[in-house]
């Protein structure tokens, strides 16, 4: 096997839902019928044509391809090995169609559970498998994409998730025994790699990019074993592309001597996420005959590389490598397109920032300096611009804020704790009155095109103040009246004032920007526009109190406030990097915390407090998660510490796999926890009970992120499974998220089966 050009100056990938959401709105007209599956290809030829066109005019020595996606990267490798599960394949529908039915599910079909990829805030469908799947090519994808590319003149490095990853990020489906480790198939599944990797290498492929991410967290002996296998087999054939296997989101740890050994020809380390990586990997004879792709350009954060941190960075493989590359940490899918758009924002902190197309510029640039040197021509005025922008951020003034200093300083652990559980309880009940299994929803209602429609019209102008007020005003009149004919036992506003979770309060807080166009892709067609966090936080003035007192003043019934905790609103931010993410979460917590005692005082006697990305932010190694936890548990506590015993603390996690936090969750000390179950048959209720959790629970009943309406006997269903795993006392009734992605005609009939489904349960509780 001989590679014919190096790596060089490459990315690892791209954004790919396009600068202005092209993909989000041809796929979601696709599945409302609006457009054909001809008009969806078209639009997506253009955006991967496009992004090619653009990474080659930056001057990247090599284009990664296959980085598109319609939905999902590890949708698409279940799909391209034939391991999408009968119920979706066995539909009668066409590929592109089989593929949604996985993504989204249909009333038939349930989708395939979705979970966070990795420590980001991108999610992926994960793959069901089980001793009965078999493997096969069933699809052409990234060899199309890569031809595609090639009648275009363009030589491009075909990105695949490798094999292990893959199994690992896999779950075993429901009637797999329980033992059963998806990686227990990788012997069937490597054929598959070998036919596709032939496949691309008759294509005439030079390169190809395996990624193996999951050997960035800790893994067992097996599972080193199975990389070693799976490499040493896929690097033993001479008919394929030069593999380039790419680690990301941490370093490799023991990993990295295994993949030095294997007979593979690169590999990507992440420089960024851990400084010390680029020695472990010096200190690696096996390397010398390898290219190293230093990943020395943040892919997840927003900040201007420092050319010379970076540059040292690199330079330790000098001379213990074979060859060295640049690139950035990760693929470039976690951050914006281009920050050149971002014209609203103040012109010096944009000068501090770079998204994906500088980003792509900043590693031609470290390319070009690690290869010419510092001074050649090519390089030396740019370097100096960079240079001066991080000099210029590193030397604001304006940046800290006295006040918000002296406030961390003086607090004390008090600050964080509330009273006996028991207590708050009891006083809870007296003034809330609710019956047992209480019915309540996680606070979004559907955001309908009307009220996107009127932030739309009220940023444009076209819409005043007091209008746009006046329709949020009717939309929660007309929410709260909806819950009550439901029959709910605590309402929630509905949350139609906000455009984002995590947004909505960072354009209230100061010491955060907005972007404008700096959508970044969170799952399927759904995009986000994480906030920057730039300088100390602060919280001017109330933010939600008006919405949450007009909605109980229209109800008897309690309604909740709504707030995002504050470890996720540093995890769906751009965080600034010039001091540590514990004392950052401290001066979020102060600013919700103020919100809390205010909503308490303006009589709101439930307060949710959401941290669904609690679980995000868990360091990949087991080391770091003690320390983690305690800032971040902390954080929280600060947050909602500090009120009456009567007022009712609610929080709600989602989107991810619990079991490593449990502890965590019982120490955040919230009243009730709402967590999403639904996809994984309510299997968190003994995990929580096992980690001395004992405080009020609401297990999702059903998943809101299908268009699917569960029945009565559904819910009624998991809800017995509840009871049994927790004393009825404690079980709340929710749907596992919130709202805002469905529609109505799906919402409502959802909510009363879950009132009619209470309501039974609650009898047999009797
Ligand atoms: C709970 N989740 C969240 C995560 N991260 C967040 N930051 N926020 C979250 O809520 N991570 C985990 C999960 C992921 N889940 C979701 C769920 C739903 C979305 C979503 O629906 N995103 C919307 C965009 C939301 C938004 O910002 N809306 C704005 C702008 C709306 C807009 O596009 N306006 C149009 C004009 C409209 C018109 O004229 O009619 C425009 O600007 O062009 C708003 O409501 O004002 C999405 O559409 O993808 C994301 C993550
Ligand atoms: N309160 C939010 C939480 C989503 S994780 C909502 O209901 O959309
Ligand atoms: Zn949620």
């Amino acid at each position: 096997m001989t590679d014919r050009n190096p790596v060089g100056a490459t990315i690892l990938g791209y954004p790919r839902i396009g600068p202005d959401r092209e993909l989000k709105r041809a796929v979601e007209s696709y599945w409302a019928g609006t457009s054909t599956a001809a008009d969806l290809e078209e639009t997506a030829r253009t955006l991967r044509v496009n992004t090619w066109d653009e990474l080659k005019a930056a001057g990247l020595d090599s284009i990664p391809s296959n980085t598109f996606s319609y939905y999902d990267q590890v949708l698409d490798t279940a799909a391209l090995v034939g391991a999408l599960p009968p119920r979706h394949t066995e539909l009668g529908l066409s590929p592109l169609d089989t593929y949604f039915a996985a993504a989204r599910g249909t009333q038939q079909a349930p989708a395939l559970e979705m979970t966070k990829w990795f420590d980001t805030n991108y999610h992926y469908l994960v793959p069901e498998l089980g001793p009965d799947t078999g493997f096969a090519l069933a699809g052409s994808k990234p060899i199309d994409e890569y031809v595609e590319a090639r009648k275009l003149g363009l030589e491009t490095r075909p990105v695949l998730l490798g094999p292990v990853t893959f199994l690992l990020l896999a779950k075993a489906h429901a009637d797999a025994p329980e033992d059963f480790q998806p990686l227990s198939l990788l012997e069937r599944l490597l054929p598959v790699y070998e036919e596709l990797l032939a496949a691309l290498h008759s294509a005439g492929a030079e390169w190809v990019q395996l990624d193996e991410p999951a050997f960035v967290a800790d893994r067992s002996a097996a599972e080193l074993a199975a990389l070693d296998q799976a490499y040493t087999r896929l690097g033993g054939r001479p008919d394929r592309p030069s593999i380039l296997v790419a680690s990301y989101f941490g370093s490799l740890g023991e990993a990295l001597g295994t993949l030095a050994r294997v007979p593979v020809e690169g590999l990507a380390l992440d420089l960024v996420t851990d400084p010390t990586a680029g020695d472990a990997a010096a200190a690696q004879t096996a390397l010398r005959d390898k290219e190293v792709v230093a990943g020395v350009v943040d892919g997840r954060n927003i900040w201007r590389t420092d050319v010379d941190t970076a540059m040292t960075k690199a330079a330790t493989l000098l001379g213990s490598v074979g060859r060295l590359g640049v690139s950035t940490s990760c693929s470039l899918l976690h951050v914006p397109y281009d920050v050149d758009r971002e014209t609203a924002m103040p012109e010096r902190l944009r000068s501090w920032l770079a998204f994906a197309r500088q980003k792509v510029a900043e590693v031609v640039l470290l390319g070009r300096a690690l290869r010419h040197g510092q001074d050649a021509a090519s390089v030396v005025d740019e370097l100096a611009r960079a240079r001066a922008a991080v000099a210029d951020r590193g030397s604001a003034s304006d940046l800290r804020e006295p006040r918000v200093r002296a406030r961390l300083d003086s607090l004390r652990p008090e600050h964080a704790q509330r009273g006996d559980y028991a207590k708050r309880a009891g006083e809870q009940q007296s003034s809330l009155g609710l019956p047992a299994l209480p019915t309540t929803t996680i606070g979004s209602f559907p955001q309908t095109d009307e009220l996107r429609r009127a932030r739309a019209q009220h940023r444009a102008g076209q819409l005043d103040t007091e209008q746009y007020h006046a329709a949020m005003r009717s939309e929660i009149e007309r929410v709260i009246r909806l819950q009550e004919d439901i029959g709910l036992d605590v309402l929630v506003h509905g949350e139609p004032e906000r455009n984002d979770m995590v947004q909505y309060f960072a354009e209230q807080l100061r010491g955060f920007a907005a972007t404008e166009h700096g959508w970044v892709q969170s799952y399927g067609s759904r995009c986000v526009r994480p906030p920057v966090l730039f300088g100390d936080v602060s919280r001017p003035e109330p933010m939600t109190v008006e919405w949450a007192t007009f909605a109980q003043s229209l109800t008897d019934r309690p309604v909740k406030g709504m707030l995002t905790g504050p470890v996720t609103i540093l995890a769906w931010s751009f965080v600034r990097d010039d001091q540590p993410l514990a004392d950052t979460a401290r001066q979020v917590a102060l600013a919700i915390r103020d919100e809390v005692h205010d909503l308490e005082s303006a009589g709101i006697r439930a307060i949710q407090v959401d941290e669904p990305a609690l679980r995000e932010l868990l360091p990949l190694r087991q080391s770091a998660h003690k320390e983690y936890l305690s800032w971040s548990v902390e954080s929280f506590r600060l947050a909602t510490s500090g009120i009456s015993d009567s007022t009712q603390i609610h929080t709600h996690l989602c989107y991810s796999e619990f079991g490593e936090i449990l502890p965590g969750i019982a120490a955040l000390d919230a009243d009730v926890t709402s967590i999403e179950a639904a996809r994984s048959r309510m299997e968190v209720l003994s995990d929580l009970n096992a980690a001395g959790f004992a405080r009020g629970v609401g297990p999702g009943v059903y998943d809101i992120h299908s268009p699917r309406v569960p029945d009565v006997d559904e819910i009624s269903n998991l809800l017995r499974t509840a009871v049994a795993a927790v004393p009825a006392e404690r079980v709340w009734v929710n749907p596992d998220c919130g709202l805002k992605t469905r529609g109505y005609a799906e919402v409502e009939p959802a909510l009363r089966n879950l009132v009619s489904a209470a309501r039974q349960v609650r009898a047999e509780q009797r």
